[in-house]
């Protein structure tokens, strides 16, 4: 299959209140560059599907808001005429149709002359390396097996996008990391543009070139997987992306005063200030002159790493990453130095 870009989508002001009230999407502005990979993440009923289903045009957003494939809007066109391919989680195959019928389909209902429809068919499905399952019904085919003939049939009519709405979820975890890579790898050989739909925080940061994160019908945060990583915008990204460590207490004077001792900060005055970081942001000093000392609580062995697990004396946990070969046990008292790049203050 020829390499290709899609297209750049863009929402504007694109809000949704359905019938009965229920506000699903406060109105909205979010660009997808062309050929680019970009995640919706967020917990049940923030919003998500509502948002790729205003892309696709299964529903339209609420007066004013505007939907652009490539800069030429789109709003008024229903599926058929958006050029989209979706995945769902229930494949939503038809099962009296074999594995190259199914992928044929939208060739079909784009009037695609039969041979041309079989040849286009089956590129795709070598590409998917399922070529060898082309005469299979779907009832013959395993869980893995049809989410590729959905990816096969959703990239056969060679969209302007490809809208994924949580593809994986019905899988194994072994199963979902496996065709993770390969989907990852598949767009990104494709340089098609992807709109993947998960609540799995590992998926979205392996798969997103760029993640929403969503609240509520809001955006909390767009970014890299490494922005909302590292530099989450509050407290509900950070807590819902990764394990974050959280130390309350005040910045006064450039410097962070908590429970467990005062560090150097470079920040306003802060009368209630959160500390925000990652396991494997923070180092543990033995033998601690000052600064923020924490009692070691618990240490794990995982192999390349260790996980230790320290209080503070208001009893407040921080987990910590650190090299297997630092000699830690419970009890001890450890100092606690931020990696300066790599926390946030809320
Ligand atoms: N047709 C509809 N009529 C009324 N409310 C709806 C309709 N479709 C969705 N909603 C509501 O809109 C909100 C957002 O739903 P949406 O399906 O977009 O969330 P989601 O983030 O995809 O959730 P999930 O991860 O559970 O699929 C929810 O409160 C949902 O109940």
């Amino acid at each position: 299959m020829k390499p290709r870009t899609g297209a750049a989508v863009t929402l504007a002001g694109c809000g949704k209140t359905f019938a009965d009230g229920t506000r699903a999407l406060a109105p909205l502005d979010l660009s997808v560059a062309a050929g680019e990979t970009l995640v919706l993440l967020g917990p049940s009923g923030c919003g998500k599907t509502t948002l790729l289903r205003i892309i696709a045009g299964l529903e339209s957003p609420d007066a004013g808001g505007r939907v652009l494939f490539d800069g030429a809007d789109v709003t008024a066109l229903p599926i058929e005429k958006r050029n989209v391919g979706m995945v769902f989680q229930s494949y939503a195959l038809f099962p009296n149709m074999n594995v190259r019928e199914n992928v044929a389909y939208g060739l079909r209902v784009r009037g695609v002359g039969k041979a041309e429809r079989s040849r286009l068919a089956d590129e795709v499905l070598e590409m998917m390396r399922i070529d060898a399952l082309a005469e299979r019904r779907i009832t013959q085919l395993s869980g893995g097996q049809r989410q590729r003939v959905a990816l096969a049939r959703a990239l056969a009519v060679r969209p302007k996008a490809i809208l994924l709405d949580e593809p994986m979820a019905a899988l194994d975890a072994a199963l979902r990391e496996h065709l993770r890579g390969e989907i990852d790898a598949l767009l990104r050989r494709l340089s098609i543009t992807a709109v993947y739909v998960t609540h799995d925080q590992a998926e979205a940061l392996a798969l997103g070139d760029r993640i929403v994160v969503m609240r509520e019908g809001e955006i909390a945060q767009v970014g890299t997987p490494r922005e909302v990583y590292e530099r989450p915008a509050d407290a509900f990204v950070a807590s819902f992306v990764g394990t974050t460590n959280r130390l309350e207490g005040t910045v006064r004077g450039g410097r962070f005063a908590c429970a467990a001792g005062t560090m150097a900060l470079d920040a306003p005055d802060m009368p209630k200030a959160a500390l925000l970081f990652r396991p494997e942001a923070a180092r543990l000093v033995l033998d601690p002159p000052a600064g923020l000392v924490l009692k070691v609580e618990q240490v794990q062995f995982q192999g390349a790493r260790q996980k230790v697990t320290l209080c503070t004396p208001d009893s407040v946990r921080v987990v910590v990453e650190t090299p297997p070969d630092l000699e830690i046990a419970p009890g001890m008292l450890m100092g606690l130095a931020l990696d300066p790049n790599r926390f946030s203050l809320v």
